[in-house]
């Protein structure tokens, strides 16, 4: 069930697990959804995980009890709506976020602002209470504006911690690596591909010059992997018809981020990710590039690679202008009077 890179990541866990001190308590909220459900089924599976607090507004009792019956160690509970936030949160070390309403065809991933703007608002405002120096993980949309939103929640608690606050990307790592092995006849698990910028359309920046093993592409085979990659989201959208959007991809992709904050929380070294991120490699201030993660959420910041193709500049370039719009809706949406 496991593709190999997760079941990779699961031994690696469990191999860890057993030499270190403690394991991890991770929360979700938005459990009861499309994603939140699949995701909660992955880590419930991790043996880094000890506690798993699945949070909503509805449904979360039904859901934590079938995921209960599970034979793998971690307790599993369920709080259902806004009075259980104490409960779900307190003592929480990971927080991921994948609550709020998903996209139907024709619409853009900002169109959900209106409605996910105030939920991950008020999600990451309970987070800066109950458990202030959790990791968290914003994966709803549109994430290249929640994230700014959560970030400015946590500055007016006084509890802002840019190295614990990250926008889930990974999903666009994921695509990418399989549709360049499609590609190119390899096997998905042994490619990797860095993806930076933001996530939604020209703001996601595949570094296909940089794919690992190294990979030729034409100049048309590229700028079509390029469009792939950024319009796969909406690929998927208008598969499901009306019926939302990724789900299962997302709760694996979902499920490799979380585990990877988890194996750095317990001291793993050299666990790196890319995520979406308080930043100064580029001119706006949330940028996603490749980040090592540690005990404390981010150790290092690996910045843009070097060697970027004049295409790669070309497409930073046009993604700059819009990363930077969506920022400061973010911003201003905490700021608004
Ligand atoms: N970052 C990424 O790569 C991706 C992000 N997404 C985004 O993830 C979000 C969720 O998508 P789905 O799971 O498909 O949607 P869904 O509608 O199936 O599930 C969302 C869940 O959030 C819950 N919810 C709503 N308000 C809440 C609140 N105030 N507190 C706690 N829970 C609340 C709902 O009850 C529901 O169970 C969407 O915004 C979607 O655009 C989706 C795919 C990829
Ligand atoms: O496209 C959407 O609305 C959901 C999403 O972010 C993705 O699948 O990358």
């Amino acid at each position: 069930m496991f593709s190999q890179r997760l079941m990779c990541i699961c031994k690696n866990a469990r191999s860890f697990s057993t030499t270190s001190l403690k394991n991890v308590k991770v929360a979700v909220c938005g459990a009861s959804g499309g994603i939140g459900q699949p995701l909660s089924l992955l880590l419930k599976q991790s043996p880094l995980v000890t506690e798993l607090s699945l949070y909503d507004i509805v449904h979360t009792p039904g859901v934590a009890a079938d995921l209960s019956h599970i034979d793998s160690k971690s307790v599993t509970r369920g709080s259902n709506g806004p009075e259980s936030l104490k409960t779900a949160l307190s003592g929480m070390e990971v927080v991921i976020i994948p609550a709020g309403v998903p996209r139907k065809p024709g619409m853009t991933r900002d169109d959900l602002f209106n409605t996910n703007a105030s939920i991950v608002r008020d999600l990451v405002d309970a987070c800066a209470k109950y458990c202030p120096k959790a990791l968290i993980g914003i994966i709803s949309n549109p994430v290249n504006s929640t994230v700014p939103i959560a970030a400015e929640v946590l500055k007016k608690n006084g509890v802002f911690d840019p190295k614990r606050l990250f926008g889930v990307t990974t999903l666009d790592v994921v695509r990418a690596n399989t549709f360049v092995a499609n590609a190119k006849g390899l096997d998905p698990q042994s490619v990797s591909v860095t993806v930076i910028g933001g996530h939604s359309g020209v703001t996601i920046i595949p570094l296909l010059s940089q794919v690992k093993p190294k990979v030729e592409f034409k100049s048309d085979e590229l700028s079509a992997l390029t469009t792939r990659i950024q319009d796969a989201g909406t690929e998927v959208v208008k598969a499901k018809a009306g019926a939302g959007s990724a789900t299962l991809s997302m709760a694996y992709a979902g499920a490799r981020f979380a585990i990877s904050l988890c194996r750095g929380l317990k001291g793993e070294s050299n666990v790196i990710e890319c995520a979406y991120v308080e930043s100064n490699v580029t001119e706006v201030p949330y940028f996603s590039t490749p980040v090592i993660l540690g005990p404390n959420g981010i150790q290092k910041n690996l910045g843009l690679p070097s060697g970027l193709s004049s295409y790669e500049q070309d497409l930073l370039k046009s993604a700059i202008p819009e990363l930077k719009k969506n920022i400061q809706k973010g911003v201003d949406f905490v700021h608004k009077k």
